[in-house]
C-alpha cells in the first residue's frame, strides 16, 4: 500500500547528482522506495525539506539499513572502522567504486584528513557533480565536502548580477564555480598548492571565464587589491577564520557581504568579534551540525 511522505520531484537528468546529495545530507528517506514518471524521478525524504512536496511512495519490504557514510561521487566514507559495513555500502549502489574510513579529523593548514582504504580501488581521488557542475576532488590532499552544497545555493540565490566576489580559502573551488553562474569576477585563493592545482581542473571542467585562481596566504590579499574591491566575501575557514577578519572587512565594500563560518557550540558564539568591525546587520544561521554539541555556522554580515 502507499503511504504519504514527504518527497522532492526532479527531472531525470539530475537524479542521480540529487540522490546523492540526499543521501550526502542525510535526507533520502530509507523507508520507502524512489519512484518514476515518464520525466520526473521522486526522492521520498525523512522530513520536510526545501522543494519537498507529498507524494505517494511504496514502502520497502525489507529496510535496507545502510551504515552512516558520507558519499562524495564515487567515494563513501565512514568514520567507524568496518570491513564489513565497507563491503556493503560498495555493493549497495554501482556509482560507490571506494569505501574510506577516515582517521583523523580535519587537521592543518591544508584542512585535510587522513584516509585508509577499506574497500574498491585504492584512490582517494573521485569525480562529483553538484547542481549541474563538475568537480575533481582528491580527498587527501584538499579539503571538500558535499554536505555545504545546499549553502552554496543559498548564497547564489542571493546575490545580483554582476557582483565582484572574493573566495579566500577556495579550496578546489566548489564556491568559486557555484557563485560564478552570477558574479562579473571571481578571485579564488588558497594555500594549499593542491587545492589551487584541482580548482583549476574544475574551472576548465565546467567552462568557466571568469574565475581567477590564487595561490597564496589570504592575509596578502590587500597588498594585492585595493581597499573596498569586492561586493561579497567568502571566509570558509570555519576553525581559523577570526586572524583573518581585518582583511576581509578592508577589502569588503561598504553595504557589502562578509559569509563567515565558524564551528562553534552556542548560538552567537561570534557576534562580539564581529561587532569589533561593522555596526551592520548581521544574521546567523546554522549550516549542519558538525559534531556532538558543535555546529557549523555561517554569519551573513553587512559591512558598515
Ligand atoms: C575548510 S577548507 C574550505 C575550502 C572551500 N572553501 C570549501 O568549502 O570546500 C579551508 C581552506 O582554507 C585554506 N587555507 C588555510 N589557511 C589559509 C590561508 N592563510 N590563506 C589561504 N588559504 C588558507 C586551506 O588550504 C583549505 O583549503
Amino acid at each position: 500500500m502507499p503511504e504519504k511522505c514527504w518527497g522532492i520531484k526532479v527531472k531525470k537528468i539530475i537524479g542521480e547528482e540529487t540522490r546523492q546529495r540526499l543521501i550526502a545530507d542525510g535526507n533520502l528517506h530509507p523507508d520507502f522506495k524512489p519512484k518514476k514518471d515518464s520525466e520526473h524521478l521522486y526522492f521520498p525524504v525523512k522530513e520536510k525539506i526545501p522543494d519537498s512536496e507529498t507524494f505517494e511512495f511504496e514502502a520497502r519490504s525489507v529496510k535496507q539499513e545502510l551504515p552512516r557514510h558520507e558519499l562524495i561521487g564515487g567515494i563513501a566514507v565512514i568514520h567507524e572502522k568496518s570491513n564489513k559495513d565497507a563491503e556493503m555500502l560498495l555493493r549497495s549502489r554501482p556509482v560507490i567504486h571506494t569505501v574510506l574510513y577516515s582517521e583523523s579529523a580535519v587537521t592543518g593548514e591544508y584542512r585535510t584528513k587522513d584516509y585508509q582504504v577499506l574497500a574498491g580501488g585504492n584512490t582517494t581521488e573521485t569525480d562529483y557533480t553538484e547542481y549541474g557542475l563538475r568537480f575533481k576532488i582528491d580527498l587527501s590532499k584538499a579539503y571538500f565536502s558535499a554536505r555545504l552544497a545546499n549553502e552554496r545555493q543559498r548564497i547564489l540565490n542571493s546575490m545580483k548580477e554582476g557582483e565582484r566576489l572574493l573566495d579566500l580559502f577556495a579550496g578546489v573551488g566548489p564556491f568559486a564555480v557555484a557563485l560564478s553562474r552570477k558574479a562579473s569576477v571571481v578571485i579564488a585563493n588558497d594555500i594549499n598548492p593542491d587545492a589551487v592545482r584541482l580548482m583549476d581542473e574544475n574551472i576548465r571542467l565546467n567552462r568557466i571565464k571568469n574565475i581567477t585562481p590564487m595561490l597564496g596566504d589570504a592575509l596578502h590579499m590587500p597588498g594585492i587589491f585595493p581597499d573596498g574591491s569586492f561586493d561579497r566575501i567568502i571566509m570558509n575557514l570555519p576553525m581559523n577564520s577570526v586572524p583573518f577578519l581585518k582583511t576581509a572587512f578592508q577589502l569588503c565594500r561598504k553595504g557589502g557581504v562578509i559569509h563567515f563560518y565558524s564551528i562553534q557550540e552556542e548560538e552567537g558564539g561570534m557576534m562580539e568579534e564581529l561587532r569589533k568591525f561593522t555596526t551592520g546587520k548581521i544574521t546567523e544561521r546554522k549550516v549542519r551540525s558538525y559534531a556532538p554539541k558543535l555546529h557549523h555556522a555561517v554569519y551573513d554580515v553587512i559591512c558598515e
